[in-house]
């Protein structure tokens, strides 16, 4: 097994003097590729910090992390934009899905943007998530008219359009009941263990965390597990 991602030293603080926060403490982590990990811990431990800076949409206040063996932590920001549209898919609970386009132009948003114009093979790909995902028969709906489990479906299928070797997951089943929530995570089980993608997902709920392989608890401002 590769290193994906190593974290050194990580560091988060929010405001400064005596109205300063120090959410994460010199977090140490270092995820191999095709883990399928739960990030868990008290609400405010620093779950969805962590993952923002792991997404490269934040910078650490000190420290850093490396991924495929690319330093983050110096990089500028056009090269963190192009390594995160290459390398990293998002799934959140409010899954900021474009409610006016169907499920596959959502799905193609991604790829078009990165390529310049669709193709024909992206348009496969994307028809082929969305199917898998058990939603053939929408993938023409506006999103605005799917239930939550489906639009977090669809969610899933744009991150993992591109082939990302980590998705990180905020919570991708906080709003959904039990039978969606497990829908949803079956699926990426199943990505996890047929494409080999690796996936961190925060969640509070221990079903959720039982179907992963590892367990990452944030406390304190530092990663155990
Ligand atoms: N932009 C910000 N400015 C100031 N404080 C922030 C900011 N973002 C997060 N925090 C603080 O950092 C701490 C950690 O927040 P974070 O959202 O990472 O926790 P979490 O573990 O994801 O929580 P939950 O499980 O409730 O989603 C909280 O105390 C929060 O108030």
């Amino acid at each position: 097994m590769t290193a994906l991602l190593e974290v050194r030293d990580l560091v988060k603080t929010f405001g400064l003097g005596e109205a300063a926060t120090h959410v994460l403490r010199g977090l140490n982590l270092v995820m191999t590729t095709g883990e399928l990990a739960a990030l868990l811990g008290p609400s405010g431990s620093g779950k969805s910090t962590l993952l923002t800076i792991l997404g490269t949409l934040m910078h650490p206040t000190s420290g850093g992390h490396s991924m495929l063996g690319v330093d983050l932590t110096t990089a500028s920001d056009h090269a963190l934009t192009e390594f995160r549209n290459l390398h990293i898919g998002f799934v959140f609970q409010f899954h900021n899905l474009l409610p006016d386009f169907t499920a596959l132009e959502n799905v193609l948003f991604p790829t078009a943007v990165r390529e310049g114009r669709e193709t024909l093979a992206a348009r496969t790909r994307g028809q082929a998530l969305l199917d898998r995902m058990g939603l053939a028969e929408r993938i023409h709906f506006p999103t605005a008219n799917l239930s939550g489990g489906q639009k977090q479906r669809v969610a899933v299928a744009r991150a993992l359009m591109n082939r990302p070797e980590l998705v990180l997951a905020d919570e991708p089943t906080g709003n959904l009941d039990r039978a969606s929530a497990s829908q949803v995570m079956d699926l990426i089980a199943e990505i996890n263990r047929e494409e080999g993608t690796t996936f961190l997902i925060s969640t509070h709920d221990e079903r959720i965390a039982a179907l992963c392989r590892r367990q990452l608890v944030v406390a304190d401002g530092l990663a155990t597990g």
